[in-house]
């Protein structure tokens, strides 16, 4: 099993992380919180309150662990095309997997890498929603959470073991086709602009990565609304039956619209984000190959 793609998917992962940390931050409010009136007024109101720091809240975690995540789906993905091709990361140029293959490989890595990312997702979560600002005015009560390693005792204390899963489900809903949509389209479109058996150029892979990343946040929205609730949920004892209990009151108290919150920042993230995510891994495998 070829390594040096975990150990690409893990460095690219982390890059692509630290870009895009503030978007998420932001999507994550809107999604979860009702007292913004939209990106903007979320922006200001965090820069505003928190600083620049704000934005970064519940990043150490992922900087580590979502790096580990991406390591896993990439990884996971190149050697299940391995397994349906015969064909190793160099040689796909040449002999270029079906779009069948690509799907499959891509769903098998978005659906493997759900449990890993599962626990550090819902401290990420729990961490970008405490919105008191690090210098507290006196008297005020601390944040639940004192940082992410606090955050996953508390959940694991509080809420036993099988709490660190909490919206794992969604998440599986949510990852195992729009992962198989991710690699099928940034297939598509490098091979759109790549003559037969050459390497896509960087502009091409910056492009294709960044589309991939849309196209697959786009469809992943609604469920990441879905599993952002569910993971706030045993906070505030708000619990849902499921994530269709969580679809039915959402759709009913907030109207159909609830399912595309975070859409626009999800885009605006996943470009950048993605774009730098499969460079920094196709330039690293190449200068590996
Ligand atoms: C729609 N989904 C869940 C994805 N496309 N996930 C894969 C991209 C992961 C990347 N590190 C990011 O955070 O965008």
């Amino acid at each position: 099993m070829p390594v040096e793609e975990f150990v690409a998917g893990w460095i690219s992962g982390a890059l692509g992380l630290v870009l895009g940390h503030p978007f998420d931050t932001v999507k994550v409010r809107l999604q979860t919180q009702t007292t913004y009136r939209g990106i903007i007024d979320c922006m200001v109101k965090t820069y505003r309150h928190e600083s620049l720091l704000g934005f970064f809240k519940g990043m150490s975690f992922p900087i580590a662990s979502i790096a580990m995540v991406n390591s896993v789906l990439f990884g996971v993905y190149s050697n299940t095309l391995l397994a349906l091709t015969a064909t190793s990361h160099q040689e796909r140029r040449a002999q270029p997997p079906s779009y069948i293959h690509v799907f499959t490989a891509g769903c098998t890595g978005g659906f493997v890498q759900v449990y890993c990312l599962a626990p550090f997702d819902l401290i990420k979560v729990r961490l970008q929603n405490q919105t008191e600002p690090r210098a507290r005015p006196p008297g005020s009560p601390p944040p639940r959470y004192r940082g992410p390693v606090h955050c996953a005792v508390s959940i694991f204390q509080e809420e036993g073991p099988r709490g660190l899963f909490r919206g794992a489900w969604a998440l599986t809903l949510r990852d195992t086709p729009t992962l198989g949509i991710y690699f099928v389209t940034y297939e598509w479109l490098c091979r759109q602009s790549t003559r037969d058996g050459q390497d896509p150029s960087p502009a091409t892979v910056l492009v294709a990565g960044g589309f991939a990343g849309i196209a697959s946040w786009a469809v992943a929205t609604p469920l990441d609304v879905i599993k952002s609730r569910l993971q706030m949920a045993g906070l505030k004892r708000r619990a849902y039956r499921g994530v269709l209990d969580c679809m039915v009151s959402s759709a009913r108290q907030e109207g159909l619209g609830v399912f595309f919150r975070g859409l626009t920042i999800n885009s605006a993230r996943a470009f950048p984000v993605n774009a730098v995510t499969f460079l920094s891994y196709e330039y690293l495998l190449r200068s590996w190959g």
